[in-house]
């Protein structure tokens, strides 16, 4: 299965129609693909709150619509990261994972939302959904950034089968050992996949860390990139999920 992870740099001076344009162009490297992964609000930026209302917009809105064409047209899987969803006059941190016929196969709400030098929390309602959808290539269970430092959210994913998490990020560099370290862990804990894509740039102030990263489900990183703007590719093999768990049942020994 041939993986990859848009690393977008967020550029403060650039619109939401340029930034969208700017991944379509990587979008088209990545044809022979099977899953493509975004970060987390990309589009409007994480750190621009004062846009988040502006710039929302309902699940079957334009952003939606339009990379579920690009992953028809492109043919691959796509986690197309997160955007504002409107609902009502509820606002939510919503990703969509796209089919390569460009069904939406599932969405997922973010549940934690950050609130440490961040206005999520105040914006936007906190999502209380677990989402783990079968998919051709296994169960796929969706999450968030913050997310990764709630172990037990993937456990419950882990119950629901989940044998791939994609992680879809605005990690700030300065915690970026954090990052590195639940990466690892959440994959090695639940013997599962883990393929994450965080931004990087300077954005507001706020220096995001890159290092979208693939690990195995016996904590092996697999492939990592740095902290500028970059696409990583890498190749995953499905049969190591299942071979894993057999050589080493700590699933099965659980206790509690
Ligand atoms: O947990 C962290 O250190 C970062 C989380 C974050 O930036 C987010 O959830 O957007």
């Amino acid at each position: 299965m041939k993986v990859a992870a848009i690393q977008l740099e967020i550029k403060d001076n650039e619109s939401k129609q340029q930034r969208m344009h700017h991944v379509d162009a990587m979008l088209e490297q990545l044809k022979d693909y099977d899953l493509v992964i975004l970060p987390e609000i990309w589009a409007t930026g994480y750190f621009s709150f004062d846009k988040y209302v502006e710039e929302a917009e309902e699940l079957d809105g334009s952003f939606v619509q339009h990379y579920m064409k690009k992953a028809k047209e492109l043919n691959l899987m796509l986690f197309a990261g997160s955007f504002v969803e409107r609902e009502g006059n509820q606002f939510f941190n919503t990703s969509v994972l796209f089919s390569n016929e460009g069904e939406i196969l599932d969405t997922y709400r973010k549940i934690h939302l950050f609130r440490y030098g961040s206005k999520e929390g105040e914006i936007l309602t906190r999502g209380d959904k677990i989402s783990v959808v079968d998919t051709k290539f296994g169960k796929i269970g969706l999450s968030t950034c913050y997310d990764m430092r709630f172990p037990e959210l993937y456990r419950k994913q882990v119950d629901l089968g989940a044998e791939i998490f994609l992680v879809t990020a605005a990690w700030p560099h300065r915690r970026i050992i954090h990052w590195d370290t639940l990466n690892v862990a959440r994959a090695l804990e639940n013997q599962c996949y883990v393929i994450s894509c965080n931004c990087v740039g300077d954005h507001r102030g706020s220096f995001f860390g890159g290092h979208s990263q693939v690990v195995d489900p016996w904590g092996t990183v697999l492939a990592k990139v740095g902290d500028s703007e970059t696409i990583l590719k890498t190749e995953i093999d499905l049969s190591v999920i299942e071979e894993t768990r057999e050589r080493f049942p700590n699933l099965k020994h659980r206790v509690l």
